[in-house]
């Protein structure tokens, strides 16, 4: 459904991510796995078309060309959560845009926002201040935002952190349950066990790609070394 090919990422002299080629199917539920500065965020940014100035190509299968079927899911630190919205406003933010609403909410936007609201279990605080929300909460928030766009490609970036044992299993129901409508589910993770347990498709990367396949084919000891050892790290330095 959306893939990359041959894609090289650089902030000014630094090769963030190099020569990559990956798909990311509908119905699938992909993991992108690394250690710190990996390069994770920016393939994941590079996919929303957050970071022009790459090399490579990003590509979208027909009839889904336009980046409106883009639902992303930042991480939650990077966000402002002491703005003056309730939870209703900010998953309407998926429907409508921004703040300062670009077109006012018809019937079934307000629907698609409850039916998010209650599928992600943050219906009952929709008048809430957002910064009156627990780290679990606001996960969940940014979630209901998600389900609300109806995107068929849903990029989430660490959606796990902050969020405890219990809350992250019925997050990862929740997403393997969009992959099983059709969707194609990229999320951003440290956590091999429970990529492991729930996704079909992973994705181990260190600046480069390390492997790609089934976690199976993925979670071999000699790709876990590539992918987490330092003097990998310092290797690619020296390349870059
Ligand atoms: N805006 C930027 N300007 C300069 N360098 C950047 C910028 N954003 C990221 N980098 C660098 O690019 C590399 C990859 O960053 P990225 O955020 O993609 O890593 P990551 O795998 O998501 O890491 P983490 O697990 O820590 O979130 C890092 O070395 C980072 O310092």
């Amino acid at each position: 459904m959306l893939g990359v090919q041959n894609l090289t990422v650089r902030y000014g002299s630094h090769v963030a991510l190099q020569d990559a080629t990956v798909r990311f199917e509908a119905g699938s539920f992909s993991a992108i796995i690394g250690p710190n500065g990996a390069g994770k965020s920016t393939l994941l940014k590079t996919l929303v078309g957050l970071l022009p100035g790459t090399e490579g190509r990003v590509a979208f299968d027909e009839g889904h060309s336009a980046r409106q079927c883009i639902s992303y899911v930042p991480q939650q630190q990077t966000l402002d959560w002491g703005f003056p919205v309730t939870v209703w406003d900010v998953a309407m933010m998926g429907r409508t845009g921004r703040l300062g609403w670009l077109r006012w909410p018809s019937k079934r936007d307000r629907q698609l926002v409850e039916d998010a609201l209650k599928e992600t279990g943050v219906y009952e605080l929709r008048a809430r201040h957002i910064g009156a929300l627990s780290g679990g909460q606001r996960q969940r928030v940014l979630l209901a935002r998600m389900l609300a766009r109806q995107g068929h490609l849903l990029l989430l970036d660490e959606p796990l952190t902050g969020v405890d044992s219990a809350t992250q299993e019925q997050l990862m129901a929740l997403l393997k349950t969009q992959a099983q409508r059709g969707r194609a589910v990229v999320m951003v993770t440290h956590d091999l066990e429970q990529a492991r347990r729930w996704c079909d498709h992973l994705l181990l990367i260190n600046r480069r790609i390390i492997a790609d396949g089934t976690p199976e084919q993925v979670y071999t000891p000699a790709n876990i070394e590539a992918t987490f050892s330092t003097s990998h790290l310092g290797h690619t330095h020296a390349e870059a």
